[in-house]
C-alpha cells in the first residue's frame, strides 16, 4: 500500500536507512530522497539502494516530498528542520524518530513559532548499538513498537499517515502522551544505557583492565552491548531528556547504595530479597513467563 509519493529521509543512518529499506521492500513509497552532511556516506546509501537520490541540503531534499522523516541525532533536529522548513510542500507530513520527544516538539515550536498540525513526533522502540547506513536493515522494525506522541495541535489525519508508514515497515504503532513517553523511556532505555557506559568506563579505568576484560563472561557482554552505541547520539539523548533521566539516575543511585550497605553489613536477607524480586519481575515482564 502506498504511503508516500516521495519520501525524504533526513539522516540516512541506522534508523533512517532501515526505514527506507523497509518501505522500499514493502513497495510503500515511490521515490526515496536521502539527506545527510557527508557526500561519501550519501553516495554509499545510493550505491546500497537505500535511497534513490541524495542531497546535502535539507531544503533540496524535502522539495516535492509528501512525507518527511527526520532521523538525525536529537542535537541536530532543530537545525535540520529549520533548513528544510522553507521548502516543505503544503501537503507534506513531517515526523521524526528521536529517542526523546519533548525536546523535538520544542524544536518544532522554535522553528515554526507553533507546533505545526502536520508534525507528528514519533519514536521507534527498535535499534541496535550500531550506527550508519551500512548497519541499516529492512527487518529492524518488524513486530517492534513505535510510539507516536501527538499534541493537541496535531492533525489526526497526519497521525494516521505516519501510523500507516510504520505499519508498512512492519511495526506496531501506539500513541502516548509526550511527558509520559519521556519518563518511560528514561527508565527503560536511557538509564540502562547510562549504566552500561558507566560500568564499562569504570572497569576500563581500573589498573589491569586488559586482564579484567579478557576474563569477562557472557553476562558482562550481554549487559554492556549497548555501551558500544554512538556516543554523540547518547550525549544528545541525555541532554534532551535531562529531567526524567536525572530522576531515574538518582533513584537508582539510592537503590545501589542500599545494595552496597547490604554487602557491607553482610545482610544476606536484603540481597536475596532484592535478587528474588528482580528475577521474578524479569521472568514475568521481559521473558513473558509467569503471567507478565
Ligand atoms: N540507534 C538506535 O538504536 C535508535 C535511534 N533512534 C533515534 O534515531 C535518530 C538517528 O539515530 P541513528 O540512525 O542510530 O544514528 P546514525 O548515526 O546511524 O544516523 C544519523 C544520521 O544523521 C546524519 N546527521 C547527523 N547530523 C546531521 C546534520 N546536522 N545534518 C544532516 N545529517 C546529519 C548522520 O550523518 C547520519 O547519517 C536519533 O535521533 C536517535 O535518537 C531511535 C530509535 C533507536
Ligand atoms: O540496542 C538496543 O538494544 C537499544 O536499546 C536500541 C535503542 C536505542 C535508542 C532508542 O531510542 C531505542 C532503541
Amino acid at each position: 500500500m502506498a504511503v508516500a509519493r516521495r519520501l525524504a529521509v533526513l539522516g540516512v543512518g541506522l534508523i533512517g536507512g532501515s526505514l527506507a529499506r523497509a518501505l522500499r521492500r514493502a513497495e510503500a513509497v515511490g521515490e526515496i530522497v536521502g539527506c545527510g552532511r557527508d557526500p561519501a556516506h550519501l553516495a554509499r546509501a545510493v550505491e546500497l539502494g537505500v535511497v534513490d537520490r541524495a542531497e546535502t541540503d535539507p531544503a533540496a531534499a524535502v522539495a516535492g516530498a509528501d512525507l518527511v522523516v527526520l532521523a538525525v541525532p536529537l542535537g541536530a533536529m532543530r537545525a535540520v528542520l529549520a533548513a528544510a522548513a522553507p521548502a516543505l510542500a503544503a501537503d507534506a507530513v513531517v515526523t521524526d524518530v528521536g529517542s526523546a520527544k519533548a525536546s523535538v516538539i520544542a524544536d518544532a515550536r522554535a522553528v515554526f513559532g507553533r507546533i505545526p498540525r502536520w508534525f507528528v513526533p514519533g519514536h521507534p522502540i527498535a535499534g541496535t548499538e550500531r550506527s550508519g547506513v551500512e548497519a541499516a536493515f529492512a527487518e529492524l522494525f518488524e513486530d517492534h513498537r513505535v510510539l507516536l506522541t501527538p499534541v493537541a495541535e496535531t492533525d489526526p489525519a497526519a497521525v494516521e499517515r505516519v501510523r500507516r508508514m510504520w505499519e508498512a515497515a512492519g511495526a506496531v504503532v501506539e500513541t502516548m502522551e509526550v511527558a509520559h513517553h519521556d519518563a518511560v523511556l528514561a527508565a527503560t532505555s536511557h538509564l540502562p544505557h547510562m549504566l552500561a557506559y558507566a560500568l564499562v568506563d569504570a572497569l576500563a579505568r581500573l589498573e589491569g583492565h586488559e586482564e579484567i576484560f579478557r576474563y569477562a563472561a557472557g553476562g558482562f557482554r550481554d549487559f554492556t552491548r549497548i555501551a558500544s552505541s554512538d556516543p554523540v547520539m547518547w550525549h544528545d539523548i541525555c541532554l534532551a531528556n535531562r529531567e526524567a533521566l536525572l530522576g531515574m539516575l538518582r533513584r537508582f543511585q539510592a537503590d545501589l547504595a542500599r545494595l552496597a550497605d547490604a554487602v557491607e553489613a553482610g545482610d544476606g536477607e536484603t540481597l536475596l530479597a532484592t535478587f528474588r524480586r528482580a528475577k521474578a519481575a524479569r521472568d514475568a515482564h521481559v521473558l513473558g513467563r509467569g503471567g507478565g
